[in-house]
């Protein structure tokens, strides 16, 4: 598992999350003492089945849900008491819950005007972003008028604006069609890569894990199984578990590590085609 680093970035040291505690009873554990860190320009999928506590974790690194125990840092601060809106993170859910009564532009510009960005800068930055997610000219438009795809891309330029020092998309793509999750993953990493944004990304879709991040946390019962790069993790599943979970092997085969069928997919992933 991860070594504790004391680099820029996020630093998330054997965290705990429950849920139901009492003082009579310890409650249920959902993130069940996970360290991982996120170095500055990183960006990090954090993949695992339904229920392994993928959300969990994500909220409590934005402190929207306390730890039990643990810490979480940022460039070295620990963020312990430090309120959600005092993070500087960026937030992107599933519904991305666009503003209905602003236009495109309008909506990009929200945090610019939270922060007192001035109009001029405001519109060549809102310009600027909207190209970055592939929506270039878009200002004008209605929210109303726009597909599912094209409202994610407005949500992700709108969290980006601010420059978040850390981005954390939670599914972000889950309520598209599999054609166009596929495009806007890559267009996803290419936005987070162009504003050099660092970001955690929830899924439980391995090739968008695979597409979307530098490195993959597989995760399963509350705890981390393996962090890698993602062809590491193809050629050299930690166990049996995360091969199954990333399709590479059978429940019951005798070991998971170097099989074909993980070979054949890291060469697709190297050469950028479908597995
Ligand atoms: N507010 C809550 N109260 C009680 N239990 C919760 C709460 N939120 C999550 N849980 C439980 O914690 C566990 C982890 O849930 P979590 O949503 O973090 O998983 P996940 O991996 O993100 O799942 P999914 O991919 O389905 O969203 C689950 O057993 C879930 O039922």
């Amino acid at each position: 598992m991860e070594q504790a680093r004391e680099t820029a970035g996020l630093a998330v040291r054997d965290a705990v999350v429950r849920y139901g505690a009492t003082r009579r009873r310890p409650g249920s554990v959902a993130v069940d003492g996970v360290s991982l860190d996120v170095a500055a320009g990183e960006i990090v999928a954090l993949l695992g089945p339904s229920g392994c506590g993928k959300s969990s974790l994500l909220r409590a690194v934005a402190g929207l849900e306390p730890l039990a125990s643990g810490t979480v840092a940022f460039d070295g601060d620990d963020l312990a008491g430090v309120p959600v809106h005092r993070r500087n993170f960026g937030l992107l859910f599933q519904d991305g819950q666009l503003f209905p009564h602003r236009d495109v532009g309008r909506n990009v510009a929200y945090g610019l005007e939270t922060q007192g960005v001035p109009r001029a800068e405001r519109a060549a930055r809102v310009a600027a972003l909207l190209a970055d997610v592939g929506l270039a000219g878009y200002e004008g438009r209605s929210v109303a008028t726009l597909s599912g795809g094209e409202k994610q891309r407005v949500a992700l330029a709108r969290a980006l604006a601010p420059r978040p020092r850390l981005l954390l998309l939670d599914e972000p793509l889950s309520a598209l069609d599999r054609r166009l999750r596929e495009r806007l993953a890559v267009d996803v990493r290419d936005a987070l890569r162009a504003t050099g944004t660092t970001a955690v990304f929830v899924t439980h879709d391995h090739d968008e894990a695979f597409t979307v991040a530098d490195r993959v946390a597989v995760m399963d019962a509350g705890r981390l199984l393996q962090v890698d790069a993602p062809d590491v993790l193809l050629c050299a599943p930690a166990n049996t578990r995360v091969a199954e979970f990333l399709g590479l092997a059978a429940p019951d085969a005798p070991g998971a590590r170097d099989t074909s069928r993980a070979r054949t997919a890291a060469a697709a992933t190297s050469t950028g085609h479908d597995l």
